[in-house]
């Protein structure tokens, strides 16, 4: 029997993922009404590194009593949502497997006090709207990670895994899932509000003035990330910088940031789980962040404009 996959909040990434999904398990997405109407009419059409096709799968604003039961609830939405998203769907997800494929600090948390069954995602590929269910693929600068949250590995992780890498997506699966997740945050922290509010791609970013700022931004988090206990994979902020700038930037460069796409569309930012969540634990650890709480304020700034 085909395993049950239901994606909550499926936009740019969820509708690409359960697209994907759909070549091997049985999915359904929910979905704002006019990409579950193009789904249903001419199917999610997908463009770029991922492949190019019209992808058919169930996809409607609801989620039908038939998908009460899947194997799997994938959260895609903004982390803004994330709260909104757990709620709205309480009855489906108590007790079952939750996965969260979002950017930043906090969601597995939320959907913790939901379900005692989080998984966390990471995926640090570039989704972008060409229009109602209808998403390109550009950038992909490492496989997905997954893996119990806080930590750990087990057989529900391992099949997930194993279901997303035969629909042809790079996974892996890890015991360290928090290292992986904020790892991605300080990649998001360093790049998407400076790249938000200078209006470039994240490659303009190295230059000399940019990467200043980028610095200090990146050791304030390292400074963060350890006293919170997280062992990360660099074991310096200047180690990581290094990787940034010679591997994760040259593979993402030509990237507009999600969060400049948000200032543009006049939409909320996810700069409270990034820089915004990096400040506070800084405080709380009495860490002084003063770029990661200036960055969080000229972001809420401009959301207002
Ligand atoms: N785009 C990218 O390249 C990448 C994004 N990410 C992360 O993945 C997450 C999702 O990003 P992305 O796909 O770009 O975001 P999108 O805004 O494209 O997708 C989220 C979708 O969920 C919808 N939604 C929210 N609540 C509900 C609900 N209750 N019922 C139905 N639909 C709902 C939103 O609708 P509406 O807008 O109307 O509220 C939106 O269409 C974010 O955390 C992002 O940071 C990670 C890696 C790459
Ligand atoms: C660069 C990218 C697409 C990588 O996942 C990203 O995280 C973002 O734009 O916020």
């Amino acid at each position: 029997m085909d395993m049950k996959i239901v994606v909550l909040g499926a936009g740019a990434v969820g509708l690409t993922i359960a697209a994907k999904l759909s070549r091997v398990a049985d999915v359904h997405a929910v979905a704002r009404k006019r990409h579950a109407d193009a789904v249903r009419e001419r199917g999610l059409l997908m463009t770029g590194i991922w492949g190019e096709g019209a992808y058919r799968f169930s996809c409607s604003e609801d989620l039908p009593d038939a998908w009460l039961d899947a194997d799997y609830y994938i959260i895609t939405a903004k982390s803004t949502d994330t709260e909104a998203v757990c709620r709205q769907f309480a009855g489906a997800i108590r007790g079952r497997e939750v996965v969260s494929l979002q950017n930043g600090i906090g969601n597995e948390e939320i959907i913790g006090r939901f379900t005692d069954r989080v998984i966390g995602g990471m995926i640090i590929t570039g989704f972008e709207w060409r229009g109602d269910a209808s998403v390109h693929v550009s950038v992909e600068a490492a496989p997905m990670k997954l893996g119990r949250f806080p930590s750990g590995m087990d057989d529900a992780v391992g099949r997930l895994a194993d279901l997303i890498g035969e629909a042809g997506i790079r996974v892996e699966a890890t015991g360290g899932i928090r290292s992986d997740l904020w790892s991605k945050t300080l990649y998001n922290c360093a790049l998407n509000p400076l790249g938000a509010v200078t209006n470039v791609p994240y490659g303009a970013l190295t230059d000399p003035h940019a990467w200043a700022i980028v610095t200090a931004i990146v050791r304030e988090a390292y400074q963060v990330v350890e006293a919170e206990g997280v062992t990360l994979p660099w074991e310096t902020a200047e180690a990581y910088l290094e990787y940034l700038r010679t591997t994760q930037l040259p593979a993402t460069a030509t990237h507009h940031s999600s969060m400049l796409q948000d200032l543009t569309l006049g939409r909320r930012t996810e700069i409270d789980f990034l820089n915004g969540a990096v400040a506070d634990l800084g405080r709380r650890h009495g860490i002084d962040v003063p770029y990661n709480t200036c960055i969080t304020e000229l972001i809420h700034f401009r959301e207002q404009l």
